[in-house]
C-alpha cells in the first residue's frame, strides 16, 4: 500500500514533556500526514530526518532560546514552521523567529483548527517545491543556497498560484530577466499568450508613446502604417518591464492609467481598446528611494510591487559559485561533469564577481574556450589576466608599514576617520585607473567593484563615497 503523500518531521525544543508535539502528531496523522517526532541527538535515540521533508518546530512555551534552535532547523533552506502553545508567542519574538528562518508561527489553539492550517501549508510547500525541483526550473536556474531558494520559491508560488504582479529587484547580473521569464512560463492561465519584453532604459523618449500604445497610420511623420505597441502585443500574456526604474514620469502616469483601467488608445487614434496582461517588472534601483526622491510615482509603485522578490548578489550566495560555474562550463563545452583542478576551484571561489552571475558566466565561457580534451580544467585554462597574483607575507607587511605611515601623517594633520577612509578609497580608484590605462572595466575588476560605481565616481566624485 502506498504511504501517505505528505510528510513532515516534528522537533520539540526546550519542552520537558512532549505533550504538544504528540498532540500535533496525532492530529496530523488523522489528516493523512506522515508526521514523525525526530529526537535530538543526546537523548539516546537515533535521529533520522529526510532532508526533503519539511520540519515543524514545536514549543509549548516559546522564549528567545528558541531562536538558535529554529535557525539550525532551517539551515540549508529547509522548510520550517514553528508551532507554539495555545497562548501564542510574544509579538517581538514572532518577528525574530521569522528572521531566523521560520516560514510562519502557528498557535495550536483548537478553536482555529490549527491542524488544517498546518496541512494546507504542507500541501502548498509540496507543490511549490515540486516545481522548484522540476527539470524546467533546474535546467535554467542554478543555485542551492538558502537565500536563493527562498527567492525562487516565492517567485514560483506567486507565478503559479496567484495572478498577482511581481517586482523583481537585485543588482545587475543576479538573474532578474531569467526570473521574469520563469514567472511567465509558470503562469497557468488557460490560453496564455506571449511574454513581451520592454527595456525601459533603452526607450527613445520621442518614440515611447508608440512603443507602448502603438500608432495609427499617419499619426506622426514616418508612421506609414498602423502598428501595435507593447500593450496590444502583451494582451492575454505578460508584459515584462525591464529597468522599470528608468521609466520617465509622464510614461509612469500613462502606464498607471492602463494598468488601472485596462484600456488604451493608439497614438493618433480615438478608439479605446481593451487589454489584459500580467505585469512583471525588474529594477536594480531602490524604487522606494526613487519614490522618496520624487522620481517614481507612489501609486504606480504600489501597483507594480503587489508582490516583491529580491535576488541576492553572488557575494551573499558564494556557496553557489562552483555549481553555477559547472553549469555554464557544461553549457559551453557540451560536456557534463568536467572535473576542476583544486587550484582552479579555489581561484573561482576566492574571486570577486562585481557583475554577479553574469561575470561568472563570462569567465566560464573564456575558460571553456581555452580548455581542450576530456581531462580536468587546469590552471593553464585560466586566462592570464585572471590568474591570482599571490601577495607574499613580506609584501603584505611592507604594505602595512607604508599604510601605517600614511595614516599616522593624516592623523597628525588632524584628519578624522571619515576623511581618511574616503581619501584612501579615492586614491585606490585613481591609482587603479592609472594602472589600467584608464580602462574602467579592468579597474573595476581589479578593485572588486562594478563599472557603474566607477562611472558614478567619475560623475560625482567624493560625494559618492560619503
Ligand atoms: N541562477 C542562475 N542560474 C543560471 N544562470 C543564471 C542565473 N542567474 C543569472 N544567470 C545568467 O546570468 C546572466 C545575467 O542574468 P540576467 O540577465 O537575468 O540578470 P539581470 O539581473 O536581469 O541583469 P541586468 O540587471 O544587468 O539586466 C544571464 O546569462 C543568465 O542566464
Amino acid at each position: 500500500m502506498a504511504g501517505p503523500e505528505i510528510s513532515c518531521s516534528i522537533h520539540f525544543a526546550g519542552d520537558r514533556d512532549a505533550t504538544l508535539a504528540v498532540a500535533v502528531r496525532s492530529d496530523l496523522l488523522l489528516r493523512g500526514v506522515s508526521a514523525e517526532i525526530v529526537h535530538r541527538p543526546g537523548n539516546g535515540r537515533a535521529t533520522v530526518d529526510d532532508p526533503d521533508r519539511p520540519r515543524l518546530c514545536v514549543s509549548a512555551a516559546p522564549d528567545s532560546a528558541l531562536l538558535e534552535f529554529v535557525a539550525g532547523l532551517s539551515e540549508g533552506g529547509r522548510r520550517m514552521l514553528v508551532v507554539v502553545g495555545e497562548s501564542g508567542c510574544a509579538e517581538g519574538l514572532t518577528w525574530r523567529l521569522l528572521a531566523s528562518g521560520a516560514e510562519d508561527v502557528v498557535a495550536w489553539a483548537s478553536a482555529d483548527n490549527p491542524g488544517a492550517s498546518v496541512l494546507a501549508r504542507l500541501q502548498r510547500w509540496r507543490e511549490v517545491d515540486g516545481l522548484v525541483r522540476s527539470n524546467v526550473v533546474r535546467r535554467q536556474l542554478v543555485g542551492a543556497t538558502t537565500g536563493w531558494l527562498r527567492a525562487l520559491r516565492r517567485v514560483v508560488e506567486v507565478a503559479h498560484f496567484t495572478g498577482a504582479a511581481l517586482l523583481v529587484t537585485g543588482e545587475t547580473g543576479t538573474g532578474k530577466e531569467l526570473i521574469a521569464r520563469l514567472f511567465h512560463h509558470l503562469d497557468n492561465r488557460p490560453d496564455k499568450s506571449d511574454l513581451i519584453v520592454v527595456d525601459c532604459g533603452a526607450i527613445v523618449p520621442t518614440l515611447a508613446g508608440s512603443e507602448f500604445f502603438g500608432h495609427e497610420r499617419g499619426a506622426f511623420t514616418g508612421a506609414m502604417t498602423a502598428r501595435d505597441g507593447a500593450f496590444a502585443a502583451a494582451n492575454k500574456g505578460t508584459l515584462f518591464l525591464d529597468e522599470v526604474g528608468e521609466l520617465p514620469l509622464p510614461l509612469q502616469a500613462e502606464l498607471l492609467r492602463v494598468v488601472q483601467e485596462s484600456t488604451f488608445k493608439r497614438v493618433g487614434g480615438d478608439t479605446w481598446r481593451k487589454v489584459s496582461f500580467r505585469l512583471v517588472c525588474a529594477t536594480n534601483r531602490d524604487l522606494r528611494a526613487e519614490v522618496s526622491a520624487g522620481r517614481f510615482r507612489l501609486d504606480l509603485y504600489h501597483r507594480l510591487a503587489a508582490t516583491m522578490v529580491h535576488l541576492p548578489p553572488l557575494r551573499e550566495r558564494r556557496a553557489d559559485i562552483l555549481m553555477l560555474f559547472r553549469h555554464f562550463l557544461a553549457e559551453a563545452t557540451g560536456v557534463e561533469g568536467l572535473r576542476l583542478d583544486p587550484a582552479v576551484a579555489r581561484m573561482l571561489d576566492q574571486r570577486e564577481y562585481p557583475g554577479n552571475v553574469r561575470d561568472l558566466r563570462q569567465l566560464a565561457l573564456r575558460i571553456a574556450a581555452r580548455h581542450v580534451g576530456p581531462g580536468p580544467v587546469t590552471p593553464g585554462d585560466i586566462p592570464d589576466e585572471e590568474r591570482p597574483l599571490e601577495v607574499s607575507a613580506a609584501q603584505e607587511q611592507q604594505v602595512q608599514v607604508l599604510l601605517d605611515d600614511a595614516v599616522e601623517a593624516a592623523l597628525s594633520a588632524g584628519c578624522g576617520y571619515r576623511h581618511i577612509r574616503d581619501s584612501a578609497a579615492e586614491t585606490a580608484i585613481r591609482l587603479a585607473l592609472r594602472r589600467c590605462g584608464d580602462d574602467l572595466q579592468e579597474a573595476a575588476r581589479r578593485l572588486g567593484v562594478t563599472d557603474r560605481m566607477l562611472q558614478k565616481w567619475r560623475a560625482q566624485g567624493r560625494a559618492l563615497l560619503q
